[in-house]
């Protein structure tokens, strides 16, 4: 019975907690139900994990060896699931302390703790340092991931699910075991329309990575708040985008009165880079940054000293990142460099299509983060009355906001018309809405699916029409 229960417990300990997976694992271990909340087989598992460590060390039976396989390997990692929980409570604390503290890293005495804990147990110390920072990097990507993206719609789910994996890989064990120091050249890309969260997604993978704990110390050796650097790099004119990025020396160019670090140089090793609108730069900025991509060093704007950067990086666009790549204004090669990872954040209308009170809820959360925990009631009403059921939200998230705070403000709020919407709003409107003749609808697919592969031979294929009628389809309009 024991075997198979750490057996369990080992699977938890390693799957994505964002994932169908582990609630059913959790509720496997408990012997709940399918309908019973994950959060609430938690404690029962927890209890029972304490009895069944508790008799194995009564008994003398007790070892911990992270090199084992098989039964030893899944006490082994009970142990740290165990361990880990009795602190997850002090790290959030210790999160929300970091938060509030800015860029000195706080003192964490309950982390020392910890690591006597595991060394209690008998693992080595060098490596129960390793799991203590692997612990506030879970408990970090958790907070993060929940807190920053909320929606339970099952495209939210699954975005945070991948969230997870881009921080941990798909398989947890292989990371703590290998990767956790070496993720600098698993980059990342975030597609999804404008105010979709890209933003919010980048700070928490950003936020999350391992930072080593210093006993010695009794703190993590830097806060988490200066492990995320971002920059807009629409912003920035062409002329003053490489020295935002590199850095210049004092003196290299007419108006560089004082030495300035760009924020390759701010960003710390254990964080990670934000080059939002990266569909927005020139070809030669594409090759500087391709570049320090492949070599890892980068020099300011008139120096020639090569200083190094290890952290990771992450970029994002609202543009068609294939349909840059086809006209020729985003190079092949710089995207591969980019493309460890890509995650398209989903627009607000997939998500309310999917789970309708999925307004309601994000609507909920956003007005209390703009008004504290007033009552909210009266804006979710105004919100549904005025802007209707089946509206795009061609301005997502963001546009949710300003729509809660425009109600805060007029008491009213239409919707935005300034905004066309694209092919793939136009035809969503038009399916929620029930008008489209199958003709319609065939016209518009094509053209939704022509913008997103930009040629006729790939919607054919995917539609199974032929060519002809493809391109008489697209061109229809
Ligand atoms: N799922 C969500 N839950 C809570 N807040 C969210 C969510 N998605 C986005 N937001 C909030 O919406 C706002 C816009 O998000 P963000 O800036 O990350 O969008 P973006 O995709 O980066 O936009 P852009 O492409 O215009 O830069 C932010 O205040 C963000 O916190």
């Amino acid at each position: 019975m024991s075997d198979e229960f750490f057996k369990m417990v080992a699977e938890a300990a390693f799957s994505n907690p964002f994932g169908e997976k582990r609630a059913e694992i959790d509720r496997r271990i408990v012997g709940a139900s399918e309908s019973t909340e994950w959060q609430s087989t938690l404690p029962p598992l927890l209890r029972d994990l304490a009895k069944q460590i508790q008799s194995l060390e009564q008994a003398g039976e007790l070892v911990v060896d992270i090199e084992a396989e098989g039964e030893a390997r899944n006490v082994t990692v009970s142990v740290l699931f165990h361990v880990f929980h009795r602190y997850m409570e002090a790290f959030d604390a210790l999160i929300e302390e970091q938060l509030a503290s800015g860029d000195e890293s706080c003192r964490a005495p309950f982390a020392f703790q910890c690591l006597e804990d595991l060394a209690g147990y008998g693992f080595k110390r060098a490596d129960a340092c390793r799991y203590v920072g692997i612990f506030y990097q879970i408990r970090r990507a958790f907070y993060f991931i929940s807190t920053e993206l909320i929606g339970e719609s099952p495209c939210m789910r699954q975005m945070r699910a991948q969230l997870w994996d881009n921080i941990f890989t798909h398989d947890i064990a292989w990371y703590v075991q290998c990767l956790w120091n070496r993720m600098e050249d698993f980059s990342t890309l975030l597609l999804g329309e404008t105010g979709t969260g890209k933003g919010a997604a980048a700070a928490a993978i950003g936020r999350s990575g391992y930072i080593p704990f210093n006993p010695n110390a009794q703190k993590f050796e830097e806060s988490f708040t200066r492990a995320f650097v971002s920059i807009n790099l629409s912003q920035y004119p062409e002329t003053l985008i490489e020295s935002e990025l590199f850095g210049h020396r004092k003196g290299a160019f007419t108006g560089a009165i004082e030495k300035h670090d760009g924020i390759f140089s701010r960003c710390s090793p254990c964080g990670a880079i934000f080059l939002d609108e990266i569909g927005d730069v020139s070809i030669p900025v594409q090759i500087k940054l391709l570049q320090v991509l492949q070599e890892r060093t980068f020099s300011p704007v008139g120096s020639h000293d090569k200083l190094r950067f290890k952290g990771r990086v992450i970029a994002a666009t609202n543009k068609s990142i294939d349909a840059l790549r086809r006209e020729g204004t985003f190079r092949d090669d710089f995207y591969y460099r980019l493309c460890s990872d890509l995650i398209t954040m989903p627009p607000l209308r997939q998500r309310i299509r999917e789970t309708p009170r999925a307004l309601d809820q994000l609507a909920g959360h956003l007005a209390q983060r703009i008004c504290g925990e007033g009552e909210i009631l009266p804006i979710l009403g105004k919100l549904n009355q005025d802007v209707g059921k089946n509206y795009a939200w061609p301005g997502n998230v963001r546009e949710l906001e300003q729509a809660i705070r425009r109600i805060l403000l007029t008491g009213a709020y239409a919707g935005d018309s300034a905004t066309e919407p694209t092919e793939e709003i136009a035809l969503s409107q038009a399916v929620e809405a029930g008008n489209l003749t199958a003709k319609e609808l065939v016209e518009h697919y094509c053209r939704d699916l022509y913008t997103l592969y930009g040629n006729y031979g790939e919607v054919a294929r995917r539609t199974g029409l032929d060519w002809r009628t493809v391109k008489k389809n697209v061109t229809s309009a």
